[in-house]
């Protein structure tokens, strides 16, 4: 008989070592500076389950963050981090347990989505969460790596009119929170990165307290727009941990300021959205090579008419989404109605076009996954020629869903 209760402070500890026990692994030791992932974790977020006895067998916890949604909206939404279940007491429903737990708290809470980032992408499917960004690494050998001037008139001066001065990341103080603040607040499927992880310094670099270079742009006035935040590795690779931008021309400046450093070899540029322009900027198309391409943020719908009113929409259109929710017993027909941006969604006992697990629903809902390749992949039904089409249209947003937030 397995026990599920939420945490207090005087839980942390247990909670850290149980979580790290799940993964085979010993918490590091505090240093000063901060750095520890775990400082971030809400305690009253945590839950432990317990065995009968008492014994802390599994750990889970969530996050408070904001989701840019396409057309804008900030969305609250629960990040589910930090789930472990000790070796011991596997396979034996004590993650099943804590992932109800987890919905029906988020969902008394008013929220009508959650995410996470998965360890495996085998685990979380069954629980109604789908891979809705994608990231990777865009790697590029110096000696390949001229930009081509733009075509398009104008475009060179735009990213002329900036400058990139180069910071120690300890001298930054809140530039980065302020810039990142303004990036993901643009970005669909950014999450935002609350006060606390920069002050904790918790998380991944630029967060964390490890030694980085950072270039940061300015715009024409002076008003910083984009950072790079970047290390050179001893065999002449520079690693860019992120691009921060607000708008392409800024990505672009900081590109060309890493691809032009002195004694690099090559430059290594994670968290590239797929898709990015970049590559289409170097004058040698097969200069850049894509790797490590892999989901990053998973979705979950947990109220679907809320989720699907709540983003904005590119085209007009009416489609009746059938969707099951296996985990959670529940089945739902709605007619969705687009007009001038908004969606509305009531339910319906018409014919339906799709019909989809919610999983898959999560997988689209960003825009970032046609809802033609899952069709084409066997998951979701169309039942009418034209609904597939119709559902691009409908789904597909002007800028591609990207996250690069790691909790
Ligand atoms: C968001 C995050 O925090 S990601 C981090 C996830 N944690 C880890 O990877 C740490 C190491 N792994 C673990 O601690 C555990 O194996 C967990 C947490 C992944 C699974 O916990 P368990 O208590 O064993 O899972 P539970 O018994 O509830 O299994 C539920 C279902 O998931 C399946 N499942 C569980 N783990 C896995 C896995 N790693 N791969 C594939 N399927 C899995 C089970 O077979 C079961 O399937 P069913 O629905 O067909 O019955």
């Amino acid at each position: 008989m397995i026990r599920i209760r939420p945490t207090t402070d005087q839980d942390l500890d247990v909670f850290v070592d149980t979580v790290h026990a799940a993964f085979g692994r010993f918490p590091e030791t505090p240093v000063e500076g901060g750095g520890l992932w775990w400082s971030a974790l809400e305690t009253d977020r945590c839950l432990l389950a317990l065995t009968a006895d008492g014994r802390p067998v599994g750990t889970a916890a969530a996050h408070s963050f904001e989701l840019t949604l396409p057309g804008g909206a900030l969305l609250p939404v629960s990040g589910v981090t930090a789930i472990g279940v000790l070796p011991s007491h596997r396979r034996r429903g004590v993650l099943r347990a804590m992932t109800r737990h987890q919905i029906d708290t988020f969902r008394a809470r008013g929220e009508f989505l959650s995410v996470l980032l998965a360890s495996e992408a085998t685990i979380y499917g069954r629980f109604g969460y789908g891979p809705a960004t994608c990231t990777a690494r865009l790697t590029v050998p110096c000696h390949r790596a001229a930009l081509a001037r733009p075509r398009a008139r104008g475009r060179a001066d735009e990213e002329a009119a900036g400058s990139v001065e180069v910071l120690r990341r300890a001298d930054c103080g809140d530039l980065l929170e302020e810039v990142y603040d303004r990036y993901r607040r643009a970005q669909p499927g950014a999450l935002s990165r609350p006060h606390r992880w920069w002050a904790l310094r918790a998380g991944q670099p630029p967060v964390s307290p490890a030694p980085r270079h950072v270039a940061v742009h300015r715009d024409a006035d002076g008003v910083p727009d984009g950072y790079a935040s970047y290390s050179i590795g001893a065999a002449g690779t520079l690693t860019v941990d992120e691009t921060i931008a607000t708008d392409d021309a800024v990505f672009t400046a900081l590109a060309r300021f890493v691809l032009e450093h002195d004694l690099v070899s090559e430059v290594v540029l994670k968290h590239v959205p797929p898709g990015h322009p970049l590559r289409w900027r170097l004058a040698d198309f097969r200069a850049g090579e894509v790797s490590g391409d892999t989901d990053w943020l998973w979705v979950r719908l947990l109220d679907v008419p809320r989720a699907l009113t709540a983003r904005g929409w590119c085209a007009d259109g009416e489609l009746v989404l059938d969707v099951e929710d296996p985990f959670l017993g529940e089945h739902g027909r709605h007619l969705l109605t687009v007009r001038g941006g908004k969606a509305g969604c009531v339910p319906t006992d018409r014919e339906p076009d799709l019909s989809l697990d919610v999983r898959d629903l999560g997988s689209v809902y960003l825009g970032g996954t046609a809802p033609s390749t899952l069709v084409r992949a066997g998951h979701i039904r169309a039942h009418r020629p034209g609904a597939t089409a119709l559902a691009d249209a409908l789904f597909r947003t002007g800028r591609p869903p990207h996250c690069l937030h790691w909790f």
